[in-house]
């Protein structure tokens, strides 16, 4: 197995099998297509970035096929521009392991890390991979986290052990929690930036905001 990054972070067994559902999913697609990667995703970048984006699961065709979060498919596309163009990334495009790209004090990772049918993991196996997205903040230590939709915002206030109804999720928000700054934003995904719900600039102005956090301790 081709893995680029730091992992299993001491504790994440790259052939979990905690979810029936997704290890029968991958069991089946390791068949359907022999040539992905087909196993739990594991983050990228340097675990002692600043900033820790969270996405949601990886896509069948995109992070499951090549092994890298938000990587050969739509999902990622304005991610890693925009990161780019803070100079959080070597270049504007992921498109496989080895490529050469590089993320700049970030670091990008999913509240599952496994690929669910339908794009849609069940409240259960969010649960049950929570386990490693808090171990990830410990150990990383981010200053900074960057929430990609509602369920990567739940996930990350899970993996802090706080409760739900202190800290809403909206486009734009920032919840300062002991341990870091959340920054939510709406997930980059083909849906909404092709409906319009989220834009290029609207994305944008979010990760400025935790790019001034991280430079000077203020995020708009
Ligand atoms: O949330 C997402 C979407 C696509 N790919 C990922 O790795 N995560």
């Amino acid at each position: 197995m081709k893995v680029d990054q730091h992992w299993p972070l001491g504790v994440f067994d790259v052939q979990c099998t905690a979810c029936p559902r997704l290890a029968s999913f991958h069991e089946g697609n390791r068949t359907r297509y022999p040539d992905f990667f087909n196993a739990p995703v594991p983050p990228f970048g340097d675990p002692s970035a600043q900033l820790l984006i969270v996405g949601l699961a990886p896509g069948l065709q995109g992070a499951n096929r090549t092994g890298r979060p938000f990587t050969g498919d739509y999902c990622g596309d304005l991610l890693y521009s925009t990161l780019h163009k803070f100079g959080l990334a070597n270049r504007a495009v992921s498109v496989a392991v080895g490529d050469g790209f590089q993320l700049v004090n970030a670091r990008v990772s999913n509240a599952v890390k496994c690929v669910p049918p339908e794009n849609k993991p069940t409240p259960a196996e969010i649960k049950t991979c929570n386990r490693f997205l808090s171990h990830e903040l410990e150990i990383s230590q981010p200053r900074a986290v960057l929430a990609l939709g509602l369920v990567a915002h739940q996930a990350v206030i899970k993996a802090q052990g706080l409760a739900q109804s202190a800290f809403k999720f909206g486009h734009a928000a920032q919840h300062q929690l002991s341990a870091f700054r959340l920054f939510d934003s709406y997930h980059v995904s083909r849906y909404n930036t092709q409906t319009g719900r989220l834009t290029a600039p609207m994305f944008e102005s979010v990760v400025q905001a935790a790019c001034e956090f991280l430079e000077h301790g203020r995020g708009g």
